[in-house]
């Protein structure tokens, strides 16, 4: 089996391709364009003969020959995605149209990574799939969500009128070593401050919640996905929900009890709940996720330690 993983060098990807190397029968191509991913990610698999690592912007076409394509690719942090919102904007849909061609022209199955950011600012808790989501089309998220969600129409009118074989999965808010340090994202941001002794920056009102996966078990529920017969979307969470405030005083506990939290400005349209129901997920692929945010944090410590270069005391 040959598998393409756009993306492949950031966060999710790596890990991913860490678990599709595992199996000797699969060889993979990554195509990234390191725009928030970096080679040091892949470094374990550099030189080997059944891994080869292409700096590609998908949304320019790409011409190889595979059986399986993972499509990551795309800026995941708000900071990063707002920052080239066009950029993103093509990543997503011609990226995406670049990639249903690769997939239509080699009848390769393709697995779409869609987000929970599709349900917006939702008004359905927890979200099931049948929700069709709350967002604001001309926000500065709306890059990222309509993106997503452009994505999955062309995902889904690729299937009805070709018959391409396609998978969606509306991942939920993922946590774990690798992230960018300095990635902007909640779960990071709160580490790496922690371990630096830097306060904890919650945005107001600090009320809003989130629920966190571990990436092991998100990366589970891709290739159980990948392997399965739904074509999704399905929801890939943890639905263990935490407030920021909550996820604040979890961090303090486990990393620096002495370390102050700070409150500070939020952004536009920020969701103010968000958590999955994965009924769908239990159902059809048998998939739970298995770590919870106390076990997920230190593990994620440990990474974080060694790149800041700040052991524990
Ligand atoms: N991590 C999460 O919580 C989360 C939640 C929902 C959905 N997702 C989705 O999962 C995917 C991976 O997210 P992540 O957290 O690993 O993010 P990430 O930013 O670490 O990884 C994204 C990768 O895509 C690459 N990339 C971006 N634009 C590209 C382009 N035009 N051409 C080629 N490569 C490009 C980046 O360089 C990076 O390596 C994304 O599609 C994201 O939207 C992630
Ligand atoms: O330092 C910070 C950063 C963020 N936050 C808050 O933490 C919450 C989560 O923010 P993040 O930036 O981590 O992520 P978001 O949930 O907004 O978006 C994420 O959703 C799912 C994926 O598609 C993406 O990974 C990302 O877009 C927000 O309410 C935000 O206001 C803080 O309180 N402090």
């Amino acid at each position: 089996m040959r598998i393409l993983v756009t993306g492949g060098a950031g966060f999710i990807g790596s890990h991913l391709v860490d678990k599709l190397m595992e199996k000797e029968k699969n060889e993979v191509i990554v195509a990234d364009n390191y725009f928030t991913g970096s080679k040091d990610n892949l470094k374990k698999w550099i030189g080997h003969p059944r891994f080869e690592l292409i700096r590609h912007d998908i949304s320019r076409p790409l011409f190889v020959e595979v059986d399986q394509i993972y499509h990551l690719a795309c800026p995941a942090s708000p900071i990063f995605y707002k920052y080239n919102s066009v950029k993103t904007i093509k990543t997503n849909v011609m990226g995406t149209l670049n990639m249903l061609g690769l997939a239509k022209r080699l009848r390769a199955r393709i697995l779409f990574t869609s987000t929970s950011e599709v349900y917006g600012d939702p008004l359905e808790h927890p979200q099931k799939e049948t929700y069709w989501g709350n967002v604001n089309p001309i926000g500065v998220r709306s890059c990222y969500d309509e993106g997503k969600r452009m994505a999955e129409t062309l995902m889904f009118d690729y299937y009805r009128q070709y018959g391409i074989e396609i998978r969606i999965a509306r991942i939920f808010n993922t946590y774990g070593p690798r992230m960018n340090i300095d990635d902007g994202r909640v779960v990071s941001n709160f580490i790496a401050q922690a371990i630096r002794n830097e306060p904890l920056t919650v945005q107001l009102p600090g009320t809003q919640t989130r629920s966190f996966c571990y990436v092991s078990d998100l990366v589970d529920g891709l290739t159980q996905l990948m392997e399965g017969t739904d074509t999704g979307p399905i929801n890939l969470g943890n639905p263990g929900e935490f407030t920021m405030n909550e996820l604040a005083k979890a961090v303090q506990e486990l990393i620096n009890p002495k370390v102050q939290i700070s409150e500070v400005e939020n952004t536009p349209d920020d969701p103010r709940q968000r958590k999955p129901d994965i009924t769908k997920a239990k159902e059809v692929l048998g998939w739970e996720p298995k770590v919870n945010l106390h076990e997920g944090i230190p593990l994620m410590e440990d990474d974080f330690r060694r790149r800041l270069g700040v052991p524990r005391t």
